[in-house]
């Protein structure tokens, strides 16, 4: 086949442009709906992050105008965050970073305010491929998640093997943080599923297993929504971090916080968690969001 027959030349009229990036390889399809407004289908969603049948991403991400209240504010832009499953989701760290990087490039400039689900989230460009985030407030706030019950956020009484003794934590979106004292040893979905599907948790939990190193150093793997263990979890990273202080387990304000694709620096200052972390691009394109038809034959 030559190159012209898989090269797209112009968008058809049922593709859509994508650019698709990762931050420490949690993985997002990116869509700026300033320029494109048609929406996208769950159906979409679900097909376009599935990597054997569309492009493949933890997460679809759109780029939108701000609202009239975030643009009084100052927004720049808004972002919109949907999982794997089509659900719309308020926050995501890694996806920020990602999302923040496009909009410094087209703008030039070192600073923006991005709208979003969560609140309005002050980005800054920290290197050449690196950006930081103000991702907080942090909160333990029951209503928030929301619980099915109320409950002390400070002593979660959900637990499951070696998961005990969480910590339920708002930063956008809800997690459970869980101290181990070896995070090798755990497997996971195992441990994390029930957590996460928990009857407590009408809308589930993603759920984060930390071993605290030192004062400074954390491991950490997480149970995302809707059941995906990804590489990397931002807001999971901040609120391990902020979960290690409020428990006393160190009295540090700076962490360096490891997840299986590699690291996250997190500041805290109060209840504000700044998260610092790289990002990349994988891919442009475009891709078809009618139903597509195979033909084997
Ligand atoms: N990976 C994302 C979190 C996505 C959370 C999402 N899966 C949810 O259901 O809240 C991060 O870097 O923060």
């Amino acid at each position: 086949m030559s190159p012209e027959k898989i090269r797209p030349q112009t968008a058809s009229d049922t593709s859509r442009a994508f650019v698709k990036m990762h931050g420490l390889r949690n993985h997002f399809v990116i869509f700026d709906r300033r320029i494109d407004r048609r929406a996208f289908t769950k159906e979409d969603i679900v097909r376009i992050c599935d990597a054997q049948v569309g492009v493949g991403g933890d997460q679809l991400l759109t780029i939108e105008h701000p609202s009239e209240q975030g643009s009084a504010a100052g927004a720049d832009a808004a972002m919109r965050i949907f999982n794997i499953d089509g659900h719309e989701v308020s926050a995501c760290g890694n996806a920020t970073r990602c999302v923040a990087h496009l909009l410094l490039e087209e703008t030039g400039g070192t600073e923006l305010l991005l709208e979003t689900g969560g609140g309005l989230l002050k980005c800054r460009r920290s290197g050449p491929m690196q950006v930081s985030v103000e991702m907080g407030p942090i909160s333990g706030d029951w209503q928030n998640f929301p619980l099915a019950e109320e409950v002390d956020t400070t002593r979660l009484p959900v637990e499951n093997g070696p998961l005990r003794d969480g910590v339920a934590l708002w930063i956008g979106n809800p997690h459970a943080v869980y101290f181990v004292d070896s995070l090798a040893e755990i497997d996971l979905a195992k441990v994390a599923a029930p957590i996460q599907n928990h009857q407590l948790f009408p809308e589930g939990v993603n759920v984060g297993v930390a071993e605290l190193v030192d004062a400074e150093t954390i491991r950490l793997a997480v149970w995302e929504r809707p059941g995906i263990a990804t590489q990397a979890c931002g807001t999971g990273a901040c609120v391990a971090a902020y979960a290690a202080r409020m428990r006393g387990l160190t009295k540090s304000d700076r962490f360096t916080v490891h997840l299986p694709a590699g690291a996250l620096g997190i500041e805290l200052i109060g209840d504000m968690a700044i998260m610092s972390g790289p990002v990349a691009y994988c891919c442009r394109g475009f891709v078809d969001c009618e139903e597509t038809v195979y033909d084997f034959a």
